[in-house]
């Protein structure tokens, strides 16, 4: 099969009518994160063998503990992008600030900023289960040559030129959008390339999988028990199953391909939710779309928010439309919680 699907290369060169990019500057750009999604494969598969795992001892903006493939990840990635001067700023998950690249003239011509989760799922790195990386792509929007500044990268995600995400599991995917449609591609390791293997993903519009933290329950906002309750009820097509990898883009794809929710709500714990509006929910709630489902925060859609903060969380919902619009439907009796 692989000998005859087109590569991922191939595939970016014949899409590039799509990307309303003459330059090859969004063809390099996607090169180089496929190229960077390599060499973390490579280190994920032998991790066991490698002294990668447990935590870095350092701590992230984020309050959490990273992890030395959280490090390495982000290493690779960053210094893959920087040093093909291939984007004028990148923000990434593990870093306090966005970073200016600027070329060896001491400026940068580049029309791109990438924003990056570059290890997502980290409690899974250890335990040997799925985890990935996310990526989302944006035009700046301040002038061309200067220094990139925050607003090229608080940009609504409706704004988003591409988005994306690796994931490092029984095979390895990288699955992405720029907004022509979601495509996925399997990394054949004994070539190193990755082919067209799931060509335009579609999230069923109903599915029988929910995703959430269960252990959380007793902090949930009212609707969204409400909704676990409608999930478990003995009632038509459910109860539901509940599947929970933690890994954000594990239990997405699982959920575009057999139909699903994810949710990450506001808890008593964490008011805002766990995960990023700029690395996580942004980039995945732009393949939802593409890929006919539908992402909010239990109340607006996530695309139309106008970030205010580099590292903002937001509650999510994501998956399956007629799954998520129910949740919506259940959130909706309680207007108080759109405030978070
Ligand atoms: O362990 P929890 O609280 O359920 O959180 C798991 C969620 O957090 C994440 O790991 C995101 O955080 P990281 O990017 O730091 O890994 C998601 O992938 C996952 O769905």
């Amino acid at each position: 099969m692989e000998n005859n699907n087109l590569t991922l290369g191939e595939f970016i060169i014949e899409n590039q009518k799509h990307y309303k990019s003459t330059s090859g500057e969004f063809t390099r750009l996607l090169s180089s994160i496929k190229l960077a999604a390599k060499v973390v494969n490579y280190k994920v598969n032998k991790a066991g063998l490698v002294d990668i795992m447990g935590a870095a001892g350092e701590t992230n903006i984020q309050g959490e503990d990273q992890q030395k493939l959280d490090v390495y990840a982000n290493d690779v990635f960053m210094k893959t992008l920087i040093n093909r001067e291939i984007v004028c700023g990148i923000a990434s998950e593990e870093e306090d600030d966005f970073v200016t690249i600027t070329g060896k003239e001491g400026t940068n011509e580049n029309k791109y900023v990438v924003l990056i989760d570059p290890l997502d799922g980290s409690s899974n790195i250890d335990v040997n289960v799925s985890v990935g990386t996310i990526f989302s792509i944006y035009k700046r929007v301040t002038p061309i040559g200067t220094p990139v500044q925050i607003e090229d990268f608080l940009q609504p995600g409706n704004l988003q030129v591409a988005a994306g995400y690796v994931v490092y599991g029984t095979s390895t995917m990288l699955v992405y959008t720029s907004g022509n449609g979601v495509d996925g591609f399997t990394l054949n390791p004994a070539i190193g390339s990755f082919y067209l293997s799931h060509p335009k993903f579609r999230f069923p519009d109903d599915g029988k999988i929910y995703s959430i933290n269960e252990g959380n329950y007793i902090h949930f906002p009212q609707g969204v028990k409400d909704y676990l309750k409608y999930c478990q009820e003995e009632k038509d097509e459910r109860p539901y199953t509940s599947r929970y990898i933690g890994s954000l883009v594990s239990d997405f794809h699982r959920n575009m391909i057999k139909g699903g929710i994810y949710m990450y709500p506001t808890s008593s714990i964490g008011p805002k939710g766990k995960l990023r509006l700029l690395y996580e929910c942004n980039p995945m709630a732009f393949l939802a779309e593409q890929a006919n489902g539908k992402a909010s925060d239990g109340f607006k859609r996530i695309l139309d928010i106008k970030p205010t903060e580099l590292h903002q969380r937001v509650p999510f919902f994501c998956g399956s439309k007629n799954m998520v619009a129910k949740a919506e439907e259940f959130m909706a009796n309680y207007p108080e919680d759109a405030d978070y």
